[in-house]
């Protein structure tokens, strides 16, 4: 039986990094950085006011209150300012630029807003009310790092430093496909026997969440003459095809069966619960990982070999999920030999399991923020233990 490390380094091995591409800022949108990123200019560019008031000298305002002229005024985007004339204010804007001379910036609030002559009625402190040129970033100075998620607060410093577009890599593309005769497009009528096909949308989802392009194919019956014919007409334009489904021991497993016999993939056991039943390899030279069907299983798969292997392929500086300890609201148990993921509701450093350690449970599974994640040599846990969670984002609200 494989650990789960050795599976991970299979599939991780399968999917090198992506070929970068430069995109617009709001293409970059959940992107990862392929490159660090310099600050063209500094940031502030230049001194300037964090106040609307008068730019003065601290020594002729203080002690208040004192009256002075106002030589100028100072909009925001001003760029011809004069430097300060001793004994005179400038009515300044938040952002305007600081004239020379100039060491505080009075809020209008501690004055009577005058615009020809200004009562000061009470002096800030000392230099206070200015933001410093640099003092957020240097230019030139590596704003974002290689390897970094773009999110909201990172494309507002891109474009805080000039840039246009950003260095990201390619979307992975990713074919999913689940196998099984049982299976029905959800809204069509059921036959007894028969459920709903439910790996697809949730394979693909997944996909998107780790940051791929996925692509839904049309489900096929445990055939492989189909199942092959399903997969070499599109396997061309894939850089992985994760199937769902026909690869553990029943009599019609058909990814096993048609994988196997190509010689290119490898199927194993691993040593957790769920996911046992795995397999990876290549077929055409395209990437592959076949996914157990029960649907935990699929999800539970996708999340410990197929996410962390796609984020590092994407540059990811941080490929896995958060983890965190915890401590659990109830006992547990768990077979010996397998490292198990059991579903888990995570709150304020407590953890409590979401139903059974069944497969099939996709409506717990649907309940659950968190893996509860108990090592192979841990059998029983008493409640109050503490626990390693991995974090499932996006189901945390
Ligand atoms: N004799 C043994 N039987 C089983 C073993 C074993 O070692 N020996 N392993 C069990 C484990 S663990 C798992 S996990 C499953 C994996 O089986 P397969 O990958 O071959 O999956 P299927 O048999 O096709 O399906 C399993 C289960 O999941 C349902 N399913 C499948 N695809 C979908 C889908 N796209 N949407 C919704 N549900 C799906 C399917 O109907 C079955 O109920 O094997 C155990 N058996
Ligand atoms: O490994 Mo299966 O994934 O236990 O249900």
């Amino acid at each position: 039986m494989r650990t789960v490390e050795e599976h991970q380094a299979v599939v991780a091995a399968l999917l090198p990094p992506l070929p970068e591409e430069e995109v617009s800022l709001a293409a970059a949108h959940n992107r990862v950085l392929a490159r660090d990123v310099r600050a063209s200019v500094a940031l502030p560019g230049f001194d300037n006011s964090a106040m609307d008031g008068y730019a003065a000298r601290w020594s002729e305002v203080a002690p208040p209150p004192v009256r002075l002229p106002v030589a100028d005024d100072i909009p925001a985007g001003r760029t011809d300012v004069v430097p300060l004339a001793p004994g005179t204010v400038q009515r300044i804007m938040t952002g305007a630029p600081l004239p020379d001379g100039a060491d505080v910036v009075v809020p209008v609030e501690l004055t009577d807003g005058g615009t020809d002559v200004v009562e000061i009625r009470d002096s800030p402190a000392a230099g206070t009310h200015l933001r410093h040129a640099g003092e957020d970033i240097a230019a030139g100075a590596v704003a974002l790092t290689a390897g970094s998620p773009l999110g909201a607060a990172q494309l507002g410093l891109a474009a805080a430093v000039g840039a246009r577009t950003l260095p990201v890599r390619r979307r992975p593309r990713v074919l999913v496909l689940s196998t099984g005769s049982e299976l029905v497009e959800p809204g069509a009528p059921l036959l007894p026997g028969q459920i709903y096909e439910s790996n697809s949308a949730l394979l693909a989802a997944a996909v998107e969440d780790a940051g791929g392009t996925a692509r839904r194919l049309h489900f096929v019956p445990d055939d492989v003459d189909q199942f092959l014919a399903t997969v070499r007409a599109e396997l061309a334009t894939a850089d992985l095809l994760i199937t769902s489904g026909g690869v553990s021991a029943g009599a019609y497993e058909v990814v096993k069966d048609a994988f196997a016999a190509l010689g290119t993939v490898e199927f194993a056991k691993v040593a957790m619960q769920p996911g046992g039943p795995q397999g990876a390899g290549t077929v055409d030279g395209v990437p592959v990982v076949t996914l157990p069907g029960n649907p935990v299983s699929s999800f539970v798969s996708f999340e410990v070999f197929v996410r962390p292997a796609l984020r590092r392929a994407l540059g990811h500086a941080a490929p896995g999920r958060l983890r965190a300890p915890a401590v659990l609201t109830a006992p547990l148990r768990s077979p010996a030999g397998r490292r198990q993921f059991l579903r888990g509701r995570y709150d304020g450093g407590l953890v409590s399991q979401v139903g059974g350690p069944g497969s099939h449970l996709v409506a717990h599974l649907a309940r659950a923020n968190c893996l509860v994640v108990v090592p192979e040599d841990v059998t029983e846990l008493p409640a109050g233990a503490q626990v390693d969670v991995v974090l499932i984002e996006g189901a945390l609200q």
